[in-house]
């Protein structure tokens, strides 16, 4: 375990496993409508891996793209203020958009990018989260996939990162306090 971690909250084969499983029920949800154009929209950059690997869990036709926003900077409290740094390369009017995130905290994010794409009028939109963490104070969004519920403490790996380290660990673990506070 990598020395800054204090303990690992979802191990890799915990995680490859429910992961498999929500690729599962997005084939079942969405083999009805598959041929409308399924597009995956990854919320970069810590979404990367968890799509990459959701993608690859779901039997039907997707697009894959990409969307950049940012809110934590380097820190590890969210500014409030989100940014898009990279617009999505396809339209998506019409079609069926999953969002896939890494996770839910504040919430900010998701109702941000939620409210962006519906105005580009989306056949359907709906969000496949990996974590949602257990906060007081959450924006209220409906995810129709969720992977876990997670601990109100800063983590890190699969993706998640504090100042562009640990997105590498291929497991999900608490980072040290002391290491950000
Ligand atoms: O629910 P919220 O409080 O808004 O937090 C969730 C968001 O925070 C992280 O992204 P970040 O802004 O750190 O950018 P990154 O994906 O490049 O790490 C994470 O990847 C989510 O997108
Ligand atoms: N790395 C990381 N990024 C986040 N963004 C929102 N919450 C978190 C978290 O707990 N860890
Ligand atoms: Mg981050």
């Amino acid at each position: 375990m990598n020395e800054d971690v204090s303990r690992v909250i979802f191990s890799e084969q915990e995680l490859a496993d429910r992961v498999a499983e929500m690729g599962a029920a997005i084939t079942r949800d969405y083999a009805p409508v598959a041929d409308e154009g399924i597009v995956m929209v990854s919320v970069l950059r810590g979404a990367a891996i968890f799509m990459a690997d959701l993608a690859r869990a779901i039997e039907l036709p997707i697009e894959m793209d990409y969307m950049a926003v940012s809110s934590y900077g380097n820190g590890a409290k969210s500014s409030g203020v989100v940014r898009i740094l990279k617009d999505l390369s396809s339209e998506i009017t019409g079609r069926h958009v999953i969002i896939a995130e890494d996770i839910l905290d504040s919430g900010l994010t998701l109702q941000y990018l939620m409210k962006n794409l519906q105005s580009r009028k989306p056949a359907s939109l709906e969000v496949a989260t990996l974590l949602r963490k257990k906060t007081r104070a959450q924006a209220d969004i409906r995810c129709r996939y969720t992977g876990f519920e997670c601990p109100d403490e800063f983590i890190v790996g699969y993706g998640l990162d504090y100042a562009e380290r640990y997105r590498n660990l291929p497991y999900i673990g608490v980072l040290k306090p002391e290491l950000y506070q």
